[in-house]
């Protein structure tokens, strides 16, 4: 997407047929307007002042109908063509934001407040309806009507255009003060939000631990702070609404008021005018005004929209493009179904300028080998594994997959190949067999989930459920075990049969049944892939075919277990806490 570009611009270009049809309307819409009053003045005239009888003006009766008629159409069509501008222009900003989300670098996603993150995504795209359902459909209205409105007055009667002309300009100016105070406060309101809900889901995922350091009460002034600081800033903007409203009232009735007067004085003083010119002035003139004034209002709610649309744009811009290749430069060769060889050629990496740093290579993976990285809590065993996955890009050095840099392979591809069991897997809210299911990408039967979560051990488990299969996980759902969890997640892998995988053991200890079946899951499954595990456990580490050992960011050695034990003195002193303790 293209940054420069305002997201507003972008979609208004999006929409041109739809903006040239709310011209048209709204052209349609002024005419309308004109004979209405046109026809009501004809009729009244010779009603009360010629005396005609109904029978004879009942023809003009109808026809004033219909225009009414037509006129509340138009009024409908216009409405529902800036509906479904909005839907479309906030499908079209939710899709960007969510590519962004999924498209760019990890450590970018990841940066910020979910909480703030999803209010935008939700309430600030929202607040974007109004923008093109009423301050757009109003703008072409303002661009026309009054024109047409004021022409036809300087043709009747050029006193009160003149009088219309001197006031109407106050209008505008009033809006543009206000708009532009109003614009900051709503940004200022959206970042507001953004921090209450932030705030509000931390609370609530950490409400064990609060609670556990007595810290519940000091964040709940703190979720009061927020919500009180949201409200303000939502009041501030209520204020300025209320009197831009008072405002536009006053100039509008004090307009009409000098009109009404103007005409008095032709029509009883000077006699210079028929009723009937006087009388159409006069019913021009408030609609005159009210278009004004209603597009004041729109032009209120349409500077609220941008400054919400403001902080869409901002999160676009703060989640970048990452390290990510441009489109257009991602090779579409697909990888095929079959074991890997990866190579890491001198690769340097920081999640930020000023933060840690990981050296790396070179380093070659056969096909089908077993690779174990160790080293203590921090040296970068995740981040080196994340770097293996794809999931995060090399500052500089390039992974190889297969002989290629891995930018060349298509990343669907790519990921269709990789199997990443961590330590915390992410069961989304749904039964068992629907979180099982996910590991495929394509349609599974129930005998595949049952099959899959046989082998990943997860049988007797699923048997002592009610529902079994279809008991609820995730959040509002049963509660998982990690252990539990990490059997699920090699249940989606058992479906997805990948060529890679990756695999975090726990560093927890799990009771020896639970890890002797999750040892014995992950073999069978490792016997026709590539498999780079970060490993804590001494008997894990003996049967790789090779140990990568990091030390303080850097790969310090790399060779089989045997080896690094006879000349990598750091190594043999970890083997040998880990021995003693049993596990890392
Ligand atoms: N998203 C991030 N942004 C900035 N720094 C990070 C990020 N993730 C990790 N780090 C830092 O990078 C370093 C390496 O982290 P990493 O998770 O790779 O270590 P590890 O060896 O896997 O540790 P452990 O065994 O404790 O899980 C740590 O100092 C960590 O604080």
């Amino acid at each position: 997407m293209d940054n420069k570009k305002s997201l507003i611009a972008e979609q208004m270009s999006g929409q041109r047929k739809r903006l040239v049809l709310l011209t048209l309307l709204s052209l349609m819409l002024g005419i309308a307007i004109v004979s209405q009053a046109g026809l009501l003045a004809e009729a009244v005239q010779r009603v009360f002042v010629e005396k005609a009888s109904l029978s004879s003006v009942a023809l003009l009766l109808a026809l004033l109908l219909s225009v009414m008629a037509i006129r509340t159409l138009l009024l409908y069509a216009n409405g529902r063509v800036g509906l479904s501008m909005a839907a479309e222009a906030k499908a079209n900003m939710r899709s960007a934001v969510l590519q962004k989300l999924t498209h760019a670098s990890m450590p970018s996603t990841l940066r910020g407040q979910t909480g703030g993150k999803v209010s935008v995504a939700l309430d600030a795209v929202d607040e974007a309806d109004s923008y093109f359902s009423h301050y757009m459909p109003r703008m072409a209205e303002a661009a026309i009507i009054p024109v047409l409105i004021l022409v036809f007055t300087f043709i009747l009667h050029a006193n009160t255009g003149f009088i219309l002309l001197f006031t109407a300009p106050f209008i505008p100016l009033f809006m543009i003060l206000v708009g532009l105070q109003t614009k900051n406060k709503s940004e200022e309101k959206y970042a507001q939000l953004a921090e209450f809900s932030g705030t509000f889901l931390d609370s609530l995922q950490g409400l064990v631990t609060l609670k556990i350091f007595g810290q519940s009460r000091r964040q709940q002034q703190q979720i009061e702070r927020s919500s009180l600081g949201y409200r303000d800033a939502t009041m501030d903007i209520l204020k300025v609404a209320f009197t831009n409203t008072f405002m536009l009232e006053s100039i509008v009735m004090l307009s009409i008021g000098i009109v009404a007067l103007e005409l008095a004085i032709q029509l009883l003083v000077f006699k210079s005018m028929p009723f009937h010119t006087a009388f159409l002035v006069l019913l021009l003139v408030p609609e005159f005004f009210n278009l004004l004034k209603n597009t004041g209002t729109a032009f209120h709610s349409g500077r609220t929209s941008m400054g919400a649309v403001r902080k869409v744009e901002q999160m676009l811009a703060e989640i970048g493009g990452g390290t990510q290749p441009e489109e257009g430069q991602q090779s579409s060769a697909k990888l095929l179904r079959m074991p890997p060889s990866i190579a890491l050629d001198d690769v340097h990496f920081h999640y930020a300028p000023d933060s840690f740093e990981l050296k790396a290579g070179p380093v070659s993976i056969g096909p089908g080998e077993h690779i174990a990285i160790v080293g203590k809590s921090g040296s970068g065993k995740t981040t080196l594994l994340h770097l293996f996955a794809g999931l995060l890009k090399p500052v500089s050095g390039t992974v190889m997959v297969n002989g290629s840099p891995l930018t060349e392979w298509e990343e669907d591809s790519w990921f269709e190949q990789v199997s990443y069991i961590t330590q915390h897997p992410y069961i989304f809210a749904g039964t068992f067999a629907d979180n099982i299911a996910i590991g495929a990408g394509r349609t599974v039967s129930r005998d595949e989930i049952k099959q899959a979560a046989e082998e990943a051990g997860l049988s007797t488990l699923v048997a002592g459920l009610e529902q079994g299969l279809d008991t609820y996980v995730g959040e509002g759902g049963r509660g998982l075990s990690g252990g539990e969890k990490q059997r699920l997640a090699l249940a989606r892998a058992f479906l997805k049969r990948p060529a890679l995988i990756l695999f975090d053991e726990p560093t927890v200890g799990l009771d020896l049944q639970t890890e002797q079946i999750l040892q014995s899951s992950i073999t069978a499954l490792a016997r026709n892939a590539t498999m780079i595990t970060v490993a804590h456990r001494l008997y894990t580490i003996r049967q790789a075919d090779h140990i990568l050992f990091m030390d303080h960011g850097v790969l310090a050695a790399a060779g089989p277990h045997e080896e690094l034990l006879e000349h990598v003195s750091q190594y043999a002193e970890m083997v040998d806490i880990q021995r003693k303790g049993g596990s890392a």
